[in-house]
């Protein structure tokens, strides 16, 4: 299997403070990828380091074989930050429109591609309402439905269920393994959440701006002899301390 993301030997520091040290990682096409870790760990940075957001100070970064950063790639990427950025005096269906305007996408193919993903989240009857009316969880869906508007080839979710009800996160997740397994999608999706780990192809244990273990589910518990990935989590931080 291709990689659609390859990192090298990648290291960031803000002032004293290192908080990605050395880090290799690679995310074979068409995989659900988990970055999994305690806030503060690094994900964040890791992730916008990936679309090229920013810089790192050493190594390389390479998704879908273009080295990054590269202005041209933010075509072919899905990003969904962790806070939302919605202009909340639209409506959501306004914001849809003009994050899809940004991206060469014929005027039928926006309008359907529009409809399509209001209706993967959810909000199709709630378009006409201004953002600034939206709760956390409908803001979230519209960031995740804006992330996948122009159709990319790789997904990048910074927390994408956080302020989702069960069911609704049921239903995204669902929607993810379409992705995947129709569209052959590549998803990175960052959490603390651990059931949503078990979900993933790969995960990656991130603590401290290291990379503790990578592995499916599966592999990691069975290499770590452990019976949930909480479990993994801890043993493998204990052979890393
Ligand atoms: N612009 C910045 N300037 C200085 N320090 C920063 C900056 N951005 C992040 N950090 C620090 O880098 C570390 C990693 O932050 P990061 O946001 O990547 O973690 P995270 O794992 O995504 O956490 P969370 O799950 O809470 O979002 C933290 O210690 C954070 O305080």
């Amino acid at each position: 299997m291709k990689d659609a993301v390859n990192l090298q030997g990648v290291s960031k520091h803000y002032g004293k403070k290192q908080v990605l040290e050395n880090v290799d990682m690679d995310i074979g096409e068409g995989a659900i990828y988990g970055l999994i870790g305690p806030s503060g760990s690094g994900k964040t940075t890791l992730v916008k380091m990936i679309i090229g957001l920013i810089l790192a100070d050493k190594g390389s970064i390479r998704v879908l074989d273009a080295e990054m950063p590269n202005l041209k790639m933010l075509e072919r990427i899905g990003y969904m930050a962790q806070s939302d950025a919605l202009y909340l005096e639209l409506t959501g269906r306004e914001n849809l429109a003009f994050f899809a305007s940004l991206y060469p996408l014929k005027k039928a193919e926006s309008r359907n591609r529009q409809a399509y993903v209001a209706d993967i989240v959810n909000l199709t009857g709630e378009l006409d309402k201004k953002v600034e009316a939206y709760s956390g969880g409908m803001k979230r869906r519209l960031s995740l439905a804006i992330a996948l508007v122009h159709d990319p080839a790789l997904l990048i979710l910074d927390e994408p269920t956080v302020g989702m009800d069960p069911e609704l996160r049921l239903t995204v997740w669902d929607e993810f393994f379409e992705l995947k397994r129709e569209f052959q999608k590549t998803i990175v999706i960052t959490t603390h959440v651990m059931d949503e780990a078990e979900r993933c192809d790969v995960v990656s244990l991130v603590r401290d701006g290291h990379i503790l273990a990578t592995g499916s589910p599966v592999e990691l518990k069975a290499a770590y002899g452990a019976g949930n990935l909480e479990d993994v989590f801890l043993k493998a931080g204990r052979e890393h301390p």
